[in-house]
């Protein structure tokens, strides 16, 4: 499947802006900067289990396609969502429940790279993962 494997932080594009657009205070936007973020994929079918490391936790992460499921930020925030497929696209719909405001991510893979797009609140982001 597209997505399978181990996807390591490249780079990152106005992340800054959108974790201040979360209402991330600036110690935690400047040490989410440097995160170290890895994913490993693994779909099987409408399966997914994602392992998430990073410098500030290690989580599995259970969910089927159009099934809710809920997920924290590492910053404590809860969300509640479901991930799915459109076309060559992954597409995430994310409700945080401390406001009710959404959160939209959508993962491609495009040459070596996963690219994940993130949308809060008018501001869009990306995090670039090379194959690690
Ligand atoms: C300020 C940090 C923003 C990060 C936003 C992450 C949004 C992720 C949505 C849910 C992810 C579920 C698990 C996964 O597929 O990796």
């Amino acid at each position: 499947m597209t997505f399978n494997g181990t996807w390591k932080i490249d780079r990152s594009e106005n992340y800054e802006k959108f974790m201040e657009q979360m209402g991330i205070n600036l110690v935690k936007r400047k040490l989410a900067a440097h995160d170290n973020l890895k994913i490993t994929i693994e779909q099987n079918g409408d399966k997914f289990h994602v392992k998430e490391s990073s410098n500030f936790r290690t989580l599995d992460i259970d969910f089927n396609l159009g099934v809710t499921f809920e997920y924290s930020l590492a910053d404590g925030t809860e969300l509640s969502g479901s991930w799915a497929i459109e076309g060559d696209t992954m597409k995430g719909v994310f409700t945080r429940k401390d406001n009710g405001k959404q959160l939209i991510t959508t993962r491609i893979v495009q040459g070596d790279e996963l690219i994940q797009s993130y949308n809060y609140e008018g501001v869009d982001a990306k995090r670039i993962f090379k194959r690690g």
